[in-house]
């Protein structure tokens, strides 16, 4: 049987929430080598010394040019904030490095954009807005759900250290759902806020509320209303480890993509 290679994994945003995780679940999972971390400043430290994760042998680089032309990197898994994570996904294509990305506040538009490019160069990739099984599962109930009921609302519930609103996940949920949903604006046709935004963001005609509160990790409801009915799809993300079995199953499974996915239920089996 052909030995499977191990993966060469650079991780940037070290030593934010989700890119702390991920150094170490990285530890723990033999078939994944870190080689570097893509951080703002402590160029030139240990990834071990930074990140206290015991065990690791990369370095720190504020420079992701240096990094990927020094270190011999497969995948890249970005967890920063939207405008670096586009910067270090157009890096990684253009070094031929699979980019798994996290971060979000990717649009359509820019996804084809990163998508025509990768396709030309046969370099697989992908973006996911949530790595959580259980919140993949309920964007995938809520398109399921839209067919039969075109009147519903996404609620958001997220830590208050976050800095995009809506959330990534709503976005997509909205998005796919718009895929069965009859288009439908909904509430009254004469409703007025007499308070702005009391009636959350408007997604085709959908609305989309989001909550910040300390104590929260990440968390959606999604309500479908009907006649004498209501039916809630609720996922809660309890700890950021619910996220790893995701960006783990994304980071070997871009080594046999050609091509740039965007949402974790693409790849699901
Ligand atoms: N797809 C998913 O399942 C999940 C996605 N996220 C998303 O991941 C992103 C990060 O979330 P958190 O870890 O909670 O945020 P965070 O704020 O804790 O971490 C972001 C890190 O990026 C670092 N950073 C900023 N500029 C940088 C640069 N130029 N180079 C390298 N590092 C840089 C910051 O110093 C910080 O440590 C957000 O967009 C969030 O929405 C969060 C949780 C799950
Ligand atoms: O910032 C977060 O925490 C999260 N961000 C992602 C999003 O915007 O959907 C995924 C998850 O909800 C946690």
């Amino acid at each position: 049987m052909k030995e499977k290679k191990e993966i060469r994994v650079a991780v940037a945003g070290p030593r934010g929430r989700m890119g702390l995780e991920t150094i170490h679940m990285i530890a723990q999972a033999p078939e994944l080598k870190l080689v570097a971390a893509i951080d703002r400043s402590h160029d030139g430290a240990r990834v071990a010394d930074v990140t206290g994760a015991a065990g690791l042998d990369g370095l720190v680089y504020t420079d992701i040019d240096a990094c990927f032309s020094k270190e011999n990197v497969d995948v890249l898994i970005d967890f920063t904030n939207p405008d670096v994570g586009k910067h270090n996904l157009q890096k990684a294509i253009d070094y031929g490095v699979r980019p798994v990305i996290g971060t979000s506040g990717f649009t359509n538009d820019e996804v084809d954009r990163y998508r025509r490019q990768m396709d030309e160069k046969k370099l697989g990739g992908i973006i996911a807005p949530n790595f959580a099984i259980g919140a993949v599962l309920v964007m995938k109930f809520s398109q399921m759900a839209a067919k039969y009921f075109p009147d519903a609302e996404i609620i958001e519930l997220h830590h208050d250290k976050k800095k995009d609103a809506p959330s990534g996940t709503a976005i997509k949920t909205a998005e796919l759902m718009t895929k069965t949903r009859e288009a439908k604006q909904q509430g009254a046709s004469d409703e007025k806020e007499t308070l702005p935004g009391a009636r959350g963001a408007d997604y085709d005609g959908m609305r989309i509320h989001s909550v910040r509160l300390p104590g929260l990790i990440a968390h959606q409801e999604v309500l479908f209303g009907g006649k004498g009915e209501l039916l809630t799809l609720r996922h809660d993300s309890m700890d950021r480890a619910s996220f790893m079995t995701g960006v783990h199953y994304a980071a070997t499974t871009v080594m046999d993509l050609e091509t740039l996915i965007y949402g974790l239920e693409n790849i699901l089996d």
